[in-house]
C-alpha cells in the first residue's frame, strides 16, 4: 500500500500539473503520461495530476513527488472517480491523493460522498482531493470529510458559469468560507498571471493542465491568434 502523504505542507503555495490525454489523442498512452509529468517536476511541479489506473502506475515510477491520481469514467454527469470502486482502483495503482467528483450530485454506486469518502479513507492509505463546481459543494465536501477541495468542476456542473479563465470568484468565497482545508484552484488556468493571481486570491496549490500539457490545445490557441 502507497505511504500516506502526512506532510500537505510540500504543496503550499506550488505548482501542481495536470497531464492527461484525452480518448483518442496521439499522446494517450500512459508512457507518455509519465514521461510529461516527469518533465513537469524537472520545470518545477511540486505533484502533479493524472488520469487513468495505467497512468497513475507508470507515472508513480516516473516521478517522486505526490501524484494526484483520478479515474474519468464517461464526460457527461459524474465522471470524475465516480465511484468508491474507481477511487480505490486509482489508489491501489499508487495515487497518494484520490481525486474524486465532490458534488452534491448522485453518484453512480449510490453512495453519498461522505461515504464514499469514508471508504476511501478505510480501505487505503489515499487522502481525498473533492473536485467542486460551486461554493455549495466544498462546504459539502468539507463536511463529508475531503482532504483537499479543489475548483476543477467550475463551470463543469451546471452551477457556475464557465468563466473564459479560472473562475476566481468561486475561489474566493470558497476562501471566505474559511472551511479549514487546504483549497487547490484548477480549471483554465492559462497563464503565469492567473496561476499568480489565484494564489493570491487565497488558494493553498495551483493546478495547470492544458496550458502546459496539452499541445493541441496550446496549438489551436496561437493558430486562432494568427487567423483572427
Ligand atoms: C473538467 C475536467 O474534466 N477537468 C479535468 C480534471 O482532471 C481535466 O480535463 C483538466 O485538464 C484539469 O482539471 C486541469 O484543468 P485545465 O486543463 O483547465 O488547466
Amino acid at each position: 500500500m502507497t505511504l500516506k502523504l502526512t506532510n500537505l505542507d510540500v504543496l503550499k503555495g506550488q505548482l501542481i500539473v495536470s497531464a492527461q490525454a484525452y480518448p483518442g489523442e496521439p499522446m494517450r498512452d500512459p508512457r507518455t503520461t509519465a514521461q510529461v509529468a516527469a518533465s513537469a517536476v524537472i520545470g518545477g511541479a511540486a505533484a502533479v495530476r493524472v488520469q487513468g489506473i495505467a497512468d497513475i502506475q507508470f507515472t508513480r515510477s516516473a516521478v517522486e513527488v505526490p501524484v494526484i491520481g483520478l479515474w474519468k469514467d464517461g464526460h457527461d454527469g459524474v465522471f470524475i472517480t465516480p465511484t468508491l470502486r474507481h477511487a480505490l482502483a486509482c489508489a491501489n495503482a499508487g495515487a497518494h491523493i484520490v481525486a474524486i467528483d465532490g458534488t452534491r450530485r448522485p453518484r453512480p454506486d449510490g453512495l453519498d460522498l461522505a461515504a464514499t469518502i469514508a471508504g476511501i479513507h478505510a480501505e487505503s492509505n489515499a487522502l481525498v482531493m473533492a473536485d467542486c463546481g460551486s461554493p455549495a459543494d466544498a462546504a459539502a465536501a468539507a463536511e463529508a470529510g475531503a482532504d483537499l477541495l479543489g475548483t476543477t468542476l467550475a463551470g463543469y456542473s451546471g452551477e457556475r458559469t464557465k468563466t473564459q479563465g479560472p473562475d476566481l470568484d468561486m475561489l474566493a468565497q470558497i476562501v471566505a468560507a474559511d472551511l479549514g482545508l487546504p483549497l487547490i484552484a484548477e480549471g483554465r488556468i492559462h497563464t503565469p498571471a492567473q496561476a499568480r493571481q489565484a494564489l493570491d486570491a487565497g488558494a493553498f496549490a495551483v493546478v495547470v493542465g492544458t496550458a502546459i500539457t496539452h499541445p493541441a490545445s496550446i496549438t489551436g490557441w496561437f493558430k486562432d491568434a494568427l487567423s483572427a
